[in-house]
């Protein structure tokens, strides 16, 4: 029996594994995960960590060896793709080249009486704003225009859940930030959950209402953006995350001695710990650790300094104020905030 509560989910995901070759470590490794209703959810993770196989297997294009996908509390591991009810947006978009920007957004509508299927694929250009584009060809629009036309397309079924695997990356920064924008609002409109696989941070924590960060085929960590990036469980997170120093101390309680001085702890600890600290947490002091400036980088906004402790460790420093210390010279150095624990045993 499932629990009344599971047949809301959009998608629950039960030991999840799939094996291309025999002998070697499955590329998605008992993953298990629950999307709630209108979530929306990133799966961010180095190249061959087992993105697109798990989105593969969650749309029905490949069969897990083992495990289980529930879709609304129904069991589709066995369904054909058209069955599931989720709507797909890969890379390559694939538009039908012969037919009209409405036709393609019809396309998937054989489910509706005839007299409703224009009307809806009318309807979802509106949102995607192309209304004015609807008899061109797919050749006819821009790179943008088409990835578009390929969302309404997806999203024109209404299906509880998305899977979109890298759908941004053909476009240039400045329409990748608008696209996602824009079907960031669409989502939300729609109340439709969705999966979205990247391997850009950035994306990730700017889209997402969650980020799952995997690694060799496993979850690693499942959190909200803010907190993957301010309580990273592992220093794989941490670094994966954004840029981290890892530093090693002795915890005991709310504190932690290491070569940086006393640092408070996010968390209490106890015994020999490794500390994740956030380049822009390393602030220049009048009276704190010594460190020699070994390179310096200049980002507009921002300054990333390489520092060399006296232990020969090297941390990354990132400061606001316009670059003021230069290569060669000695600072001194602290944490601001707290340091967080990672690699806990
Ligand atoms: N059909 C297949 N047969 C054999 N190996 C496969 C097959 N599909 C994927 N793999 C392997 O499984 C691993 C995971 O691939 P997957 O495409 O899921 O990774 P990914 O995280 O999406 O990577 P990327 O970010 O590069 O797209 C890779 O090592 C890949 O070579």
């Amino acid at each position: 029996m499932t629990a009344p509560e599971t047949k809301t989910l959009p998608l629950r995901l039960r030991g999840l594994t799939r094996r291309f070759q025999p002998g070697l470590p499955p590329v998605v490794d008992g993953l298990n995960l629950d999307l709630h209703g209108g979530e929306l959810l990133t799966l961010l993770g180095p190249s061959g960590c087992g993105k697109t196989t798990t989105l593969r297997l969650i749309a029905g294009l490949d069969t897990p060896d083992a495990g289980s996908v529930l879709i609304a509390g129904r069991d589709v591991s066995r369904l054909p793709p058209e069955q599931r009810g989720v709507g797909l947006v890969f890379q390559d978009y694939a538009l039908f080249p012969h037919l009209s920007v409405l036709e393609n957004v019809a396309f998937g509508l054989t489910h509706l009486p005839r007299p409703e299927r224009l009307p809806r694929a009318r309807e979802t250009l509106a949102l995607v704003g192309l209304t004015v584009f609807e008899s061109r060809a797919p050749h006819q629009l821009s790179g943008g225009q088409q990835q578009r036309v390929a969302l309404a397309r997806a999203l024109a079924p209404r299906p509880a859940l998305l899977l979109l695997d890298e759908p941004f990356s053909n476009l240039d920064a400045g329409l990748r930030y608008a696209t996602r924008q824009d079907l960031r609002r669409l989502l939300r409109l729609s109340g439709m959950a969705a999966i979205l696989v990247t391997h850009d941070q950035e994306e990730a924590l700017a889209f997402s209402d969650r980020v799952a960060v995997m690694r060799a085929g496993q979850i690693e960590q499942v959190a909200a953006p803010e907190d993957l990036y301010l309580h990273p469980r592992t220093a794989f997170v941490a670094n994966f995350l954004g840029r981290s120093n890892l530093l090693s101390g002795v915890a005991s309680g709310k504190v932690a001695q290491t070569p940086l001085g006393t640092v408070e702890l996010g968390a209490p600890g106890a015994g020999a710990v490794t500390l994740s600290i956030r380049p822009e947490q390393i602030v220049l002091t009048e009276t704190g650790a010594q460190a020699q400036v070994m390179s310096r980088e200049f980002g507009g906004r921002s300054t990333l300094y390489t520092l060399q402790l006296e232990s020969g460790q090297t941390l990354l420093m990132q400061t606001h104020a316009p670059a003021s210390s230069q290569e060669g010279q000695t600072v001194r150095i602290a944490v601001r905030g707290s340091a967080h624990e990672v690699d806990r045993p």
